[in-house]
């Protein structure tokens, strides 16, 4: 099964980058995804509302709709010229390793995994998904919080396996899975059918960046009082302490702390979206590349 992603290259351009005109940086829009009928996985439309058609055309129509609901180009990723050459380098490098399997991003809450799978998406030309957006389009409830509050954890986890077992069926795609799926030892025999990618954030700069945000999408995070950033970081201390042996389970860990030390300093702050993306996609050619060594 295959999803296609909705940016062609141009004569003079790569796959999605696109310098502007009189310079500047370089962006490139989000792919959209394109499914045909026989490339569903049947989860993914088959949700509890009228989504749960038996009929093929129709599965596929739905899933296409709740995976396209931004029209493609509406988001913009910025990349240097530099950073664009090396991203445009490195995916080449990777694609042949890849050979088409999916790429699982895995994290703690805010750790970047929809930012930076978008652009990995981008410069290997695979469709995104976010696990969490899947799940409540199957439930037909429109936020994850909403599905805790309206039903329970439990309930959330269930279908959350279900969409990364259907996704594990399909090829050429950047998935975001939502914090927790690397709870399930389940979630990982599916997971592992692609290449899982750890993005390794240290606690106090998740904190930062949820407390900017809020915490009311995230219901793990949620407190109706106190210091967003003091209340996030000792919630996310405690999940990290239960989760960091599953993260560790991944194929590449993309350190933050790493790429800082390689740069010289100790501001993960600093670290761009894209500078990211270039080190998951180093780390994404040394697991393939070992691995192949090792095979033959
Ligand atoms: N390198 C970065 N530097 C600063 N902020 C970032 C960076 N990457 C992502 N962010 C910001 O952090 C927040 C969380 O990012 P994102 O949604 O990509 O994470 P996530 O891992 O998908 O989160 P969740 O699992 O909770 O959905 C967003 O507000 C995003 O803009
Ligand atoms: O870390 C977690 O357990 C979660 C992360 C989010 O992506 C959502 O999947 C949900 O809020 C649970």
């Amino acid at each position: 099964m295959e999803a296609s992603a909705g940016i062609r290259a141009r004569p003079g351009a790569w796959a999605g980058l696109e310098k502007p005109r009189g310079g500047g940086a370089y962006s490139a829009r989000v792919p959209a995804v394109r499914l045909t009928a026989e490339k569903l996985p049947p989860r993914l439309a088959l949700g509890t509302d009228p989504r749960r058609s038996a009929d093929p055309v129709l599965r596929a129509a739905k899933l296409k709709a709740s995976c396209c609901k931004k029209p493609a180009g509406t988001e913009k990723v910025h990349y240097s010229a530099d950073e664009a050459l090396i991203l445009q380098q490195k995916a080449q490098d990777v694609l042949p390793y890849l050979d088409g399997r999916c790429v699982y991003l895995v994290g703690m809450m805010g750790s970047g995994k929809t930012t930076v799978g978008k652009i990995l998406a981008e410069v290997l030309g695979y469709s995104f998904f976010d696990s969490d957006k899947l799940v409540e389009k199957a439930v037909g409830i429109s936020s994850v919080a909403e599905i805790f509050q309206l039903h329970s954890e439990a309930f959330f986890r269930d279908n959350e396996s279900e969409v990364l077992r259907d996704l594990s069926s399909m090829h050429r795609l950047v998935v975001a899975t939502g914090g927790g799926a690397v709870i399930r030892p389940i979630n990982w025999s599916y997971m592992k059918k692609g290449l899982t990618v750890w993005l390794d954030v240290p606690l106090d700069a998740l904190a930062r960046r949820i407390a900017a945000v809020g915490t009311a999408s995230r219901p793990l995070l949620h407190q109706e009082s106190g210091d967003p950033y003091a209340k996030a970081y000792a919630k996310l201390t405690s999940l990290f302490e239960q989760r960091m042996d599953s993260y560790a389970n991944a194929d590449a860990r993309v350190s933050l702390e790493h790429i800082a030390l390689k740069q010289g300093h100790n501001d993960v702050t600093i670290l761009t979206p894209s500078t990211i993306a270039i080190e998951a996609l180093l780390k994404m050619e040394s697991f393939l590349t070992e691995k192949a060594m090792v095979r033959n």
